[in-house]
């Protein structure tokens, strides 16, 4: 099986209500979704959402660096040389992690419908359905309060509370969700990035002496201060995690061996794919720390992908796989089901992806 030929189209799929974060609001998403087509007239399927706050990339930069830089190399490999290919994708060009991505996980989809094998068995296996938060988007406090008690009713166990304006405000914010919900269900903060590192450790003492239970705070501070993630990490009881900070394996390696944080977050679209997500996911689990499988806000493709990393390694003990479920719409045939809080990994080979619906080749 070779691959014959690279095709990148867009999809925009409005999402349920407006994703508000620290960073960004979304009313709709988009994604670009690529095909590699093989000789034998198998399709791979990757996705590449542009989250440029996030990654710096672009859609235009994406389509650029797939279709003109790291695709050339690409055509007339057989995917038999799997892990060749997988080195040429990463060696291409250097950071553009979202190309990578998009590439490296239609590659693996292609190498799954080879040996007739669904990826996340070919990644170990360990589980076939996988548990995921569901994230309430920062608003007013009362609005928040409302998003989590349906997010609740609607079988959701985990809620993922976004955060990182203001503090004070932030405090009542966390406030509302908790009385909204009760006491049974998990609570997780992401700040984005938004509070400073004295502020963090204020704030998550305050919540941790109000009594408010949360089960971990994600990217505090700036992606960039590590000794500020360190601070913030040592001075409170509750667990940090590292997202916007973790991108690369060195960046984690650094993390890990400065004890920065207690958890870190792999999302394909940081680390370029499943292949280097693997590899941060065992780097953690040799240092005995826990991943969670993150996503961006991103269709399904992508959503199949992060899921059977996730279900094959035991590593993964957490799950923020939310994005198809924020959707009003599901463009992709096949892949991951969502029932209630669990994703369903598909049985049949590779990502188990049949088609997009208005695919729009660029
Ligand atoms: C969608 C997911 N729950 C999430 O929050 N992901 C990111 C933000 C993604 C984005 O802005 O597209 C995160 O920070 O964890
Ligand atoms: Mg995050």
């Amino acid at each position: 099986m070779k691959i014959q030929d690279i095709r990148v189209g867009k999809v925009s799929i409005p999402l349920k209500t407006p994703f508000k974060t620290a960073l960004r609001r979304v009313d709709t998403a988009e994604d670009l979704i690529v095909q590699v087509r093989a000789d034998d007239g198998s399709v791979g399927y990757g996705n590449a959402p542009a989250t440029v706050v996030i990654t710096g990339d672009s859609h235009e930069s994406v389509a650029a660096a797939i279709l003109h830089t790291i695709g050339p190399k690409l055509v007339g490999r057989d995917i038999d040389d799997r892990e060749e290919i997988l080195q040429a994708i990463q060696s291409a060009m250097v950071h553009n992690t979202s190309a990578k991505a998009a590439l490296d996980m239609a590659v693996h989809d292609l190498f799954g419908q080879r040996y007739g094998m669904p990826l996340h068995r070919f990644f170990g296996g360990a589980r076939c359905r996988v548990v995921s938060d569901l994230t309430v988007s920062v608003n007013e406090p009362a609005v928040m309060a409302a998003d989590a008690r349906r997010a609740v009713a609607a079988g959701y166990r985990h809620i993922k509370v976004k955060v990182g304006l203001d503090g004070a405000e932030d405090f009542r914010r966390v406030q509302a969700v908790r009385q909204a919900v009760g006491p049974d269900i998990s609570i997780r903060l992401d700040a984005n990035q938004g509070w400073k590192p004295k502020e963090a450790v204020r704030l998550i003492r305050r919540m941790e002496d109000a009594g408010l239970d949360i089960e971990l705070v994600e990217q505090p501070v700036a992606a960039w201060d590590f000794e500020g993630l360190k601070q913030v990490t040592d001075h409170v009881d509750t667990d940090v995690m590292a997202d916007e900070s973790a991108f690369s394996l060195r960046d984690v390696f650094r993390l890990l061996s400065m004890r920065a944080c207690d958890l870190i977050n792999v999302k394909l679209m940081k680390a370029g794919g499943l292949g280097p997500a693997a590899k941060i996911a065992a780097l953690a689990e040799s240092a005995g720390v826990g991943c969670m499988m993150g996503c961006m806000l991103e269709s399904k493709v992508g959503i199949t992908a992060a899921a059977a990393l996730s279900a094959g390694r035991t590593v993964f003990v957490k799950n923020d796989l939310d994005a198809a479920d924020l959707m009003a719409s599901d463009p992709v045939e096949g892949g991951i089901s969502y029932e209630a809080n669990e994703l369903v990994l598909p049985e049949r080979p590779g990502l188990g992806i049949t088609g997009v619906k208005g695919w729009k080749e660029l």
